[in-house]
């Protein structure tokens, strides 16, 4: 949420009977807030912009000075500096990286945190004493709020099993699916020019199908009763996760408090998997009966939930539990992440239409004219080296600012250089500004859109780096980013292929808001 957004939450909003329960917790919360209970070490009272550290000093190398991190600007009670980071990220960031250098902390959305440069991206990815899910525990479990706390499932093993080798296959069942997501969205044949008022509705409906097609098959994917359960479980869970309640995101120890309260007397998740199971189990038991029936004769179609029965020994039923689980683990780590930025690209091929004809030969060259019904193959999309810089650049320019937070638990003092130490418990943020805006790590103006920046580099989409995180790094990095970068190749090539989009006239550029999809050959 905006801080205008937040400013303009209408009286319905305030006296929604979640602000209500928040604003009570708030109060109680408030109390232990004056009795000094809480951990807001952030206000200039307590704590000084540059102090010394005493309390359980951390190991520090002889002789090193034993300083933690300056605090940055504009500190206010409970809000620290959450409404200045929020009116201007990447500002705000930059500000305080130009005032303190590498290494400062903030104090935002109810905690104090430290933000580190790129130089540092290495060790919190791939030291072990830093933790992705130790850093997020402090507010929310997000195994057992997506369920897998009660399954013995690992994303990441899952993922390994039932999505990976089988991303190649799923290229050409994606590209027929999103061409008939456009007739629907915006029309087959379209003759005029047709403005989309909400294209981010538009590419969630679009993306969401398609995804879930290869993931469950046609006739789940397309299931009107679960296409809402696709476009809606990420966001019921990224609602508490991002803490979108101004109360929520203002007070941490309320949120974790409020969360726990939902997630175990009124669970959305339990309510989602019904949904789901209701509708998979009736496949799933005619899938498992054909494979019994016909054994090696049976035509297995090509999907996740495919792959996931074959694993599963036919003398055992299948845990229910678990497939549902398995079924909200692909949504909620899919569908929003990647909507997000195939929005992104919509609205840089508005934004940057001189990029376009070179894409469009590109595309032309490798894969012909009628690729759009599902001819296309792998090793074709693998050779749209433009359009792969054009997703990257895309990728690099649309990041928080303060991003991917971590938590020390594996050492007593982190020792940076400046003799500053960050003791073990600091939740520590990458500073993506420094990272994706550097020229060392981009190239030659990095605040600008270059579509071809990487062309001719080894740096595809999905490649992971210290140059690039919008994936994560090390043990944890997303298994899901070829899926992911192949249907933002598609969903770009589609739109190029059929469409040239611009804002309405009169509109600014921007990221957000209405679009004018006109069909090749009608464009102005
Ligand atoms: C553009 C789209 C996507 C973005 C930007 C994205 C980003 C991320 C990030 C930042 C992480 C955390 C990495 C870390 O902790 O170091 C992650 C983890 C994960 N992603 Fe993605 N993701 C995307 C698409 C997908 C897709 C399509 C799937 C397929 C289901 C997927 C499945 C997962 C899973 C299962 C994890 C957890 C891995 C683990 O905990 O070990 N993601 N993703």
């Amino acid at each position: 949420m905006t801080i205008v957004e937040f400013l303009n939450l209408s009286s319905a909003d305030l006296l929604s009977r979640e602000t209500l329960s928040v604003l009570l917790l708030s109060t109680i919360s408030l109390i232990v807030l004056a009795l000094g209970l809480n951990d807001h070490r952030g206000s200039r009272a307590k704590l000084p912009p540059l102090v010394k550290y005493k309390a359980r000093p951390p190991r520090v190398a002889p002789g090193a000075q034993m300083l933690i991190p300056p605090l940055s600007i504009a500190q206010w009670p409970i809000l620290g500096s959450t409404f200045d980071f929020l009116k201007d990220q990447a500002g705000f960031t930059c500000a305080a990286y130009e005032k303190y250098g590498s290494v400062f902390r903030v104090y935002i959305r109810g905690h104090v945190q430290a933000v580190v440069g790129k130089e540092h991206v290495r060790d919190i990815f791939l030291n072990p004493a830093f933790n992705f899910e130790e850093a997020v525990k402090d507010e929310y479990n997000l195994a057992e709020m997506i369920g897998t706390a009660q399954t013995r499932l690992e994303p990441h093993r899952l993922l390994a099993a039932i999505l990976t080798p089988h991303v190649a296959r799923f290229v050409p069942i994606l590209s027929g699916v999103l061409t008939r997501g456009f007739d629907v969205g915006v029309g087959a044949d379209l003759a005029a020019p047709r403005r989309v008022d909400n294209p981010p509705a538009l590419v969630m409906d679009v993306l969401a199908r398609a995804t879930t097609v290869c993931f469950f098959g046609e006739e789940l994917g397309t299931n009107a009763e679960l296409i809402p359960v696709y476009q809606d479980f990420a966001s019921s869970i990224g609602h508490f996760v991002a803490r979108k309640s101004p109360m929520l995101a203002l007070l941490p120890r309320v949120a974790k408090f409020w969360i726990w309260v939902k997630f175990n007397f009124y669970s959305p998740t339990a309510a989602y998997r019904e949904t789901l199971l209701k509708h998979a189990m009736p496949i799933v038991h005619e899938r498992r009966r054909q494979m019994a029936e016909l054994g090696e004769e049976y035509e297995r179609p090509v999907d996740s939930l495919q792959a996931y029965l074959n694993t599963v020994p036919p003398d055992e039923p299948v845990d229910e539990m678990e497939l549902g689980t398995i079924m909200l683990v692909l949504i909620f780590f899919s569908i929003h992440t990647t909507t997000k930025r195939a929005i992104v690209c919509l609205y840089n091929l508005a934004k940057y239409p001189q990029f376009i004809e070179a894409l469009l030969e590109e595309q032309e060259d490798v894969l012909g004219r009628d690729w759009a019904d599902g001819s296309v193959g792998l090793d074709q999309l693998q050779r749209l080296v433009k359009l792969d810089s054009f997703i990257r650049e895309c990728l690099r320019t649309s990041n928080r600012s303060i991003a991917l937070p971590h938590k020390i638990v594996g050492m007593d003092g982190w020792e940076l250089p400046g003799g500053y130490v960050l003791p073990k418990g600091t939740v520590v943020n990458i500073n993506a500004e420094d990272l994706y805006y550097a020229p060392e790590l981009q190239g030659p103006n990095p605040r600008e859109f270059n579509a071809w920046r990487f062309v001719g580099t080894d740096k595809v989409a999905s490649r992971i780096g210290p140059d690039m995180i919008v994936f994560g790094l090390g043990r944890h990095a997303c298994p899901g980013r070829f899926f992911a970068v192949h249907e933002l190749k598609l969903f770009v090539s589609l739109i190029l292929k059929r469409y040239r989009v611009s804002f309405p006239p009169g509109a600014k550029p921007g990221d957000s808001g209405p679009l004018v999809f006109a069909p090749v050959g009608a464009a102005p």
